[in-house]
């Protein structure tokens, strides 16, 4: 049966002329590319043009000198312009020491001269292996880099010179470092969850995961097993073994959000894993010790559901060591123009588009609007208003729609959810002929319709 070949690329650095192409020929049968070279030299252009998987190196190039120098010299160099490369050196008999030094310093294996064939594929094999491990770590290595940077920037993006909002920025910096729960109090969308990132970045277990949970959308069927985990078999649909939320943050940071919609019944047992700081897997009965730290967060008057029964106050005590409330942007209005900037430039450098400002009519009105979907809400209508505006200074028309014969109060944002499908296609229609000036082929083209079927819908919707 004839062997497959391996995909793999080689590199051979010896000055032997006659063992280079005596270990191509064999070679070429077994790999997808063997280069061989007497130079050492050239060792750094051949790596920049080629992503060698493994590189044979000789140890000592200069006839009568064994001491292996230049063959340090070069394996330095190689892990010097790839980390991850694989070195597999070459020597010769009675030199094994050079080549145990040279391992402790970064070679892979080594080979002895004269070789057997198949000792050598089989040293190659083992080798490539390594290669590929070694790039999936250095990949790994970068996503999380990227992970963290996207964190960082994260924690740079939070928007806020209010009072209020100076004030939340001075407890994180006070919370941060400690190990205290915290619970933070807002209306949906005032930024809960990227402060209590910001917290956790900014925290000593930075480096471990910040997880988190939507206590307002776990069924109480469920709740247990992804809290806590089980074991496989616990129940019909548990096929494996699984780790719950606690286990995943553990020396990190668990978020838990919507605390406020836990039913009663699951406060008692979540109250129980925080006072024991264990959980005990579904289906098991060894508990395993957690250490977390717990920021919580929920959009509910949790005080008025102490006093009424549906929140259990030792709870509260368990994790509202320190409360954060955040404001909403109703209430902080000097926010408002420099959060829409930020939005706009956002948004315009995502859909490329030239906007440079808001208008000052616009500010004005968007600081007497009450925003009840608060900062999320801002920023999606600064998005669709970025789509779909044709000026480059943003207009009131460009967010806020006049409801006809309704009182200024309500007036609304332009927004989707109030629109049908025929609102949309006049919506759109008006603006491409404005932006063709009126040319019907041209507007029908950028809408996508024959001129015909463009016409019939002037007519339909009587534009
Ligand atoms: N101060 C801020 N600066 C910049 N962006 C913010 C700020 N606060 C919130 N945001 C943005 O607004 C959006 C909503 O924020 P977030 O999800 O943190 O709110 P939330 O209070 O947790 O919402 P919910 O209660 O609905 O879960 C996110 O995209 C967030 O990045």
């Amino acid at each position: 049966m004839k062997e497959q070949k391996s995909s793999g690329k080689i590199l051979i650095i010896d000055d032997n002329e006659d063992l280079l192409k005596a270990a191509k020929i064999y070679l070429k049968r077994h790999f997808a590319q063997v280069d061989i070279e007497t130079n050492p030299g050239l060792i750094p252009i051949l790596m920049v043009n080629e992503q060698y998987d493994v590189i044979m190196l000789d140890m000592n190039f200069t006839k009568d000198v064994s001491s292996g120098q230049e063959g340090f010299y070069w394996l330095d160099r190689i892990l010097e312009i790839d980390s991850s490369a694989v070195v597999v050196l070459i020597t010769a008999y009675g030199d094994v020491n050079t080549a145990v030094k040279a391992i402790k310093e970064g070679a892979t294996d080594f080979v002895l001269k004269p070789w057997e064939n198949e000792k050598l594929l089989a040293t190659l094999h083992s080798a490539l292996k390594l290669r590929e491990s070694k790039l999936q770590i250095s990949q790994l290595k970068s996503q999380q880099q990227q992970f963290f940077q996207d964190l960082d920037s994260k924690f740079k993006d939070i928007i806020g010179q209010s009072p209020s909002m100076i004030k939340v920025f001075d407890t994180i910096e006070r919370v941060a470092g400690t190990d205290a729960n915290v619970l933070i109090l807002g209306e949906n969308g005032t930024g809960k969850e990227l402060i209590a990132r910001a917290i956790h970045r900014n925290s000593k277990r930075h480096r471990a995961p910040f997880v988190g949970v939507d206590l307002g959308a776990i069924t109480s069927t469920l709740f247990e097993s992804e809290l806590f985990g089980h074991k496989k078999g616990a129940f019909t649909d548990a096929k494996d073994d699984r780790t719950g939320r606690f286990e995943q943050a553990n020396s990190g940071t668990l978020f838990f959000d919507e605390i406020g919609n836990l039913p009663m019944a699951l406060q008692s047992k979540l109250l129980a894993a925080l006072q024991n700081r264990e959980i005990t897997r579904v289906g098991a009965n060894k508990p395993i010790p957690v250490d977390i730290r717990l920021i919580s967060a929920t959009n509910m008057s949790i005080h008025q559901m102490i006093h009424e029964s549906t929140f259990r106050q030792d709870l509260l005590y368990r994790i509202n060591t320190i409360e954060i409330t955040l404001p909403p942007l109703r209430d902080r209005q000097e926010d408002i123009p420099i959060l829409a900037n930020h939005f706009v430039d956002i948004y315009s450098k995502k859909y490329q588009k030239e906007i440079r400002k808001l208008g000052e009519g616009l500010i004005k009105r968007m600081q007497k609007y009450h925003w009840p979907g608060n900062i999320r809400e801002l920023q999606h209508s600064i998005e669709r208003a970025v789509i779909m505006t044709s000026h480059s200074v943003l207009q009131q028309e460009d967010l806020f729609v006049q409801k006809q014969s309704a009182p200024e109060k309500q007036e609304d944002l332009v927004s989707l959810e109030h629109l049908n499908i025929e609102d949309v296609e006049k919506i759109l229609i008006r603006k491409a002929l404005q932006k063709h000036n009126g040319h019907i082929t041209r507007a029908a083209e950028e809408l996508g319709l024959t001129r015909s079927s463009l016409y019939r819908r002037l007519e339909r919707y009587g534009l």
